[in-house]
């Protein structure tokens, strides 16, 4: 695994950075690939598809390299304004990347979702690397037909094959894009890579307690910030959040009867928290009302996204 340890072989030669888009259907397992490559906890796996609302990037550092992963939502038919936001940013994210890694499930193969992402990948003219995942899932002779079938239809410079569940195949991975991010300055300071989106995460790891406890009643219309963040001199951590909502009778829903429904909310998402950042943390959760957020410019720039016009 890209742990951050790595960099200390960088020595003083000269060094490598860039970015890397990971492309694939919901469910392909990009948030799990992720965290492999990552080696921390920096997406949100579920069994739900889309529920990857932000632009979240983890960075690995590799030898001399520093690879920043772009993490696009699953692309999809979009419908409301926010998801076209999700799907234009997506393939934007595409554009400016170094390396557009496109992620198929093996199991699923060559369905009608990934035929229309080869065909909007061909209008790309990046470096393009294959990846066919969940390997642990489906005989060897089969994956070796779907590469060719694949690669037929838009070459890509690389084919890997992996398991981002039990991590085969990705450390190959992890060498191809260290060698293939150009020559220059890292991107972010070595000390910061692994600790850059921490609000950003600790955010999404309350907005999937909350999605999971209450996706009935709350499909897509909440969202999760991190306002304070203070260490203390106990070793102990104290953020608080907001969960905004569109209407007052959402903020019931979260808040529940007698406060029941965010305080165990807030329970599951502070021991999780707490888990990544290793260190005990002091989690306070408020909820506000925050009309027509979902059409609103300035949380999209929040959130990484463009605004769709
Ligand atoms: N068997 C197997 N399952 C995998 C593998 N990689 C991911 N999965 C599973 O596939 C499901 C989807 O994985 P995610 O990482 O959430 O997929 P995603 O592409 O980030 O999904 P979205 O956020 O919806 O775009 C999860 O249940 C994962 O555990 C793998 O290599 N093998």
């Amino acid at each position: 695994m890209a742990g951050k340890n790595s960099a200390a072989d960088a020595g003083d030669g000269p060094t490598k950075a860039g970015f890397v888009a990971l492309i694939g259907a919901p469910n392909a397992g990009k948030s799990t690939l992720l965290n492999q490559l990552v080696g921390t906890k920096v997406s949100i796996v579920t069994h739900k598809v889309q529920t990857t609302r932000a632009i979240i990037r983890g960075i690995a550092m590799h030898g001399a390299s520093q690879i920043v992963f772009v993490d696009t939502p699953g692309i999809f038919r979009p419908r409301r304004r926010l998801d076209r936001a999700m799907v234009d940013t997506a393939w934007g994210g595409a554009k400016d990347a170094d390396v557009v890694a496109l992620l198929i499930d093996a199991r699923k193969g060559l369905d009608e979702q990934n035929e229309k992402i080869l065909e909007k990948l061909a209008d790309i003219k990046l470096k393009k690397i294959l990846i066919l995942n969940k390997i642990d899932t489906v005989k060897r002779d089969s994956l070796l037909a779907l590469a060719q079938l694949i690669n037929a239809r838009t070459q890509f410079e690389r084919t890997f094959m992996v398991s981002a569940l039990n991590g085969d195949g990705v450390s190959d991975l992890v060498e191809y894009f260290a060698e293939n991010v150009p020559d220059g300055p890292w991107l972010y300071p070595e000390d910061q890579a692994s600790d850059l989106p921490l609000r950003m995460l600790a955010a999404e790891i309350t907005r999937e307690k909350l999605f999971l406890r209450l996706h009935e009643e709350l499909p897509y219309i909440s969202t999760v910030e991190t306002e304070s963040w203070q260490e203390r001199k106990d070793g102990s951590v104290r953020i608080e959040q907001t969960i905004f909502v569109e209407r007052d009778s959402q903020k019931s829903i979260v808040l529940g009867k007698r406060g029941q429904t965010i305080k165990a909310i807030s329970q599951a998402a502070r021991e999780e928290i707490s888990e990544m950042l290793e260190q005990p943390v002091h989690l306070f959760l408020f909820v506000k009302v925050r009309e027509n957020w979902a059409d609103d410019p300035e949380r999209y720039r929040e959130m990484g996204l463009e605004f769709p016009h």
